[in-house]
């Protein structure tokens, strides 16, 4: 795990995530936020359900943290059927899927998380599976070869990934409802921090709540992660509820500052406004100067600042914005205080 991943405010699961399991939605109508998609998959749910038949291939795309693994568990709980979970660079060769999809029943479920690492080959017997519902397998090798063709079950398809780039183009019009999910509200966040606090026994008010939302990035599995280190200093400091000074206390000691970044996002902007004197930087030179691999930043780090907008993406590389300069507690030199930054295209 690299030092980006490993961070109180990564949106990757961790270890000390077990816990989640217990907070994950179980139902559609629990699932907070993602309106569109939740109320998408709420038709085609029910339209599945009325026919009798398999629902289409589901793609979940989006940074991590923000509910794809809980998006298909409820899909495959209110279809009423079998929930097969994989991921991607399990499924090593041909034989693997093959093993998995003749083993699924009638309108079942098989999630393939990080679904962007799949095999080629893999990939290749996948197509004809998600078209047709038939296998093509070469049995043997050289001139004793031949081709057999299995039919299978209808299934559904949920595939998951944190890089929707990396997909190749067959596999991704293969996906009926191609899902996109996106950062969540903080008022959203909130009602996911107080939904948690009651599976917790946690009393907080709802002031206390917002703080902790506020800071979670826009990811529920961060907002979760907060939510328990401000629980333990509740506790220690026998605190009956949490309040909105209690969370702010306890994550300024965790380094969490007040827009929800920790050390490792601000030594990615100070990289770019002193180092670079604010850029444009390439992503390359800030994995090296940063000491963390390129797929680190982009997946992790970047995605949330450019969202609130601290970073800017332009052709020739990362550019701090006005906002960024201003977190810092910078004065951004004059070109940029007078908002001549380009932003053309996209890098
Ligand atoms: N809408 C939601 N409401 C409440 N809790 C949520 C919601 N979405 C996600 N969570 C919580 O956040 C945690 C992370 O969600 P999940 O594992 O589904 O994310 P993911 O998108 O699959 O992440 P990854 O990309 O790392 O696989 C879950 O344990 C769940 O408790
Ligand atoms: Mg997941």
């Amino acid at each position: 795990m690299t030092e980006a991943e490993d961070r109180i405010v990564s949106g990757n699961e961790a270890s000390g995530d077990t816990l989640d399991a217990g907070l994950r939605p179980q139902v559609l109508s629990e699932f907070i936020g993602q309106e569109q998609a939740r109320g998408n998959l709420q038709v085609f749910i029910e339209a599945a359900r009325t026919r009798a038949e398999a629902m289409d291939h589901v793609l979940f795309y989006g940074p991590p943290g923000l509910g794809k693994t809980t998006l298909a568990q409820i899909v495959a709980r209110e279809l009423g059927v079998n929930f097969r979970a994989t991921s991607g660079p399990v499924i090593s060769k041909a034989g693997d899927l093959a093993a998995l999809l003749t083993n699924l029943q009638d309108r079942d479920v098989l999630f393939i998380d990080e679904i962007h690492r799949l095999n080629p080959a893999v990939e290749e017997i996948l197509y004809p599976a998600m078209e047709d519902f038939q296998l093509d397998l070469i049995i043997g090798e050289g001139p004793a070869a031949r081709s057999v063709r299995i039919d299978l079950p209808r299934f559904t398809l949920v595939g998951a990934t944190t890089r929707s780039g990396l997909i190749t183009k067959p596999l991704r019009d293969r996906f009926g409802i191609p899902t996109r999910l996106e950062f969540y509200k903080v008022s959203e966040l909130t009602e996911v921090v107080r939904r948690a606090s009651r599976l917790l026994g946690l009393p907080i008010t709802d002031e206390g709540a917002r703080e902790v939302a506020a800071r979670s990035r826009g990811t529920p599995r961060i907002a979760g992660r907060l939510l328990r280190r401000v629980r333990d200093f509740a506790l220690v400091a026998a605190d009956e509820r949490v309040d909105a000074k209690i969370a702010d206390a306890a994550l300024t000691r965790l380094q969490v500052d007040n827009l929800g970044l920790d050390i490792m996002d601000r030594r990615y902007l100070s990289c770019i406004g002193e180092t670079y004197t604010g850029g444009p930087v390439g992503v390359e030179t800030l994995a090296a100067a940063l000491s963390e691999p390129r797929d680190a930043i982009e997946d992790i780090i970047e995605p949330y600042l450019m969202q609130i907008g601290l970073v800017q993406r332009t052709p020739r590389g990362r550019m701090l914005s006005p906002d960024g300069w201003k977190h810092l507690g910078l004065t951004p030199p004059r070109s940029i205080s007078n908002g001549q930054i380009d932003l053309l295209g996209d890098k």
